[in-house]
């Protein structure tokens, strides 16, 4: 198809997607952009038709831009080192605090009190971020919140930031941390992916070890090790409150239910969540399924300093009434909870070499009984056709995500299967985790013991 048919073409299908969500109801709540205070989720996580609708658009500005859309690419690490310096300079909570009313905005002389940034080099960040709608500039210098800039808020005062300024995500929904340690951890990290990729001492090693975050932060050993170090550790707080903040983005809590009958399972069934960080998984599960019981297992640092204040804040009585356990355990040695009714791992597959993989899950069905089973939580992942219109990129960002940080991946269901049997486990269901007809990203793969 020559480039005028196809234009013509995708504007017959941005139309067409277009009027769609129109007449979704979801679309009647659509918030403008202007609306700082609007929750979530975004419109594309629950209605198919608005993401389409974006895939389109981006397609289309693929095929109008060409080699400009290129140069755009080239310089778009600007983008989360700007977000960075807006999170960490408190922006979006200083503008929220400063001004007269929601959209007056806030001169950025003003903004620039809540940290020690120049308001000049401050005013050129903010002017790249809402030259992007992430905030608006409504006079020249004056910076107001959108609905894009919401995410970068911890919804904390100034004064309560200053004061902890050790753990400024502590009680908050994650997401500001997510994208804090998006813009700080897998930014620098993913400056090193040629270096890495190219060096032939590590281009071809699937050591955790050689990941490019190893070269970024002079790491010897796993990124895991490295924040669990005493002078890392607001590294690994922020790593925790972003793990958290998964639940919310993309309406993941609806994402972890569907498909499996948690809630039909026997009062006092055990579930493991393994590598369950402070627990995010178990404190949903525990809302939709409250008869189970829940022991949460991930390294000691984790457990020990990160995963209680959680609990204590969410969920202190199951705690205390030890319906739910927070256990160190290191994943690569014997599991020590026999026989549980589940063992689930979210996000934590995708961390590891396929041999590492194996010897994470060849304990886990070692201990199982043949009615155990083996519940995988991962993001979806499939190979590109010619001429793709990707609905999501999000698999792509993830899986170099993975790559950068752990030289790790995200794998397509066969993947999964090879290698749950390599360890003792036989393929049972796979399913997707669909909210409101919109496919979450999430895919969901359930084994028995072998
Ligand atoms: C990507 S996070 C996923 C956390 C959690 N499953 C969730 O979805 O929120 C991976 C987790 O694996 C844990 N982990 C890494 N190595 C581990 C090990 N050897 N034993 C137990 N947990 C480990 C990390 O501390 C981290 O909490």
């Amino acid at each position: 198809m020559a480039g005028l048919e196809q234009l013509l073409s995708l504007r017959d299908q941005l139309n067409a997607a277009i009027d769609q969500v129109a007449s979704s109801p979801a679309a009647k709540a659509l918030p403008a952009l202007s609306d700082a205070g609007a929750p979530f989720p975004p419109l594309v996580a629950i209605d198919k038709n608005a993401a389409l609708a974006t895939a389109i658009a981006k397609k289309m500005t693929a095929l109008l831009a060409g080699p400009a859309h290129v140069s755009e690419i080239a310089l778009s690490g600007h983008f989360p080192a700007c977000l960075r310096v807006a999170i960490e300079a408190h922006v979006s909570e200083a503008i929220s605090e400063g001004e007269t009313e929601p959209g007056a905005g806030l001169a950025v002389e003003e903004i620039a009190q809540a940290s020690c940034v120049d308001p000049a080099k401050l005013a050129r960040v903010l002017r790249l971020l809402a030259a992007n709608y992430v905030f608006s500039e409504v006079r020249p210098g004056v910076f107001t919140n959108n609905r894009c800039s919401n995410g970068l808020s911890t919804g904390k005062s100034i004064h309560t930031l200053k004061e902890n300024s050790q753990d400024v995500y502590a009680g908050t929904d994650g997401r500001a941390a997510l994208l804090a340690h998006c813009t700080e951890d897998c930014l620098k990290a993913s400056s090193f992916l040629a270096d890495a990729l190219l060096d032939p001492e590590t281009s071809h090693s699937s050591k955790s070890k050689d990941a490019p975050i190893t070269r970024a932060f002079k790491i010897d050993g796993t990124v895991f090790d490295y924040w669990a170090q005493p002078e890392n550790k607001q590294y690994l707080t922020r790593f925790s409150h972003a793990m958290y903040a998964i639940n919310q983005f993309m309406r993941g809590d609806e994402s972890l239910t569907t498909g499996y009958p948690f809630r039909d399972m026997p009062r006092d069934a055990v579930l493991v969540d393994v590598g369950g960080g402070v627990g995010s998984v178990a404190l949903h599960l525990l809302q939709h399924a409250p008869q189970l019981r829940f022991i949460v297992q991930d390294r000691p640092e984790v457990i020990g300093q990160q995963a209680p204040a959680v609990w204590k804040a969410k969920a202190a009585q199951a705690l205390e009434s030890g319906q739910v356990e927070l256990q160190s355990h290191d994943f690569f040695r014997p599991q020590p909870v026999k026989e549980a009714a589940v063992y689930l791992l979210r996000f934590v597959i995708h961390d590891w070499a396929d041999d590492e993989v194996v010897a994470i899950l060849r304990p886990l069905a070692k201990g199982a009984s043949s009615t155990s089973r083996l519940l995988l939580v991962e993001q979806s992942y499939r190979t590109l056709e010619p001429d793709p219109l990707v609905i999501s990129p999000l698999p792509y960002l993830a899986d170099l995500q993975m790559l950068v940080a752990n030289n790790a991946q995200e794998r397509t269901q066969e993947q999964y299967v090879a290698l749950a049997e390599r360890a003792g486990w036989k393929f049972v269901k796979a399913w997707v985790a669909a909210v409101g007809g919109t496919d979450s990203g999430w895919r969901h793969y359930e084994f028995e013991k072998l």
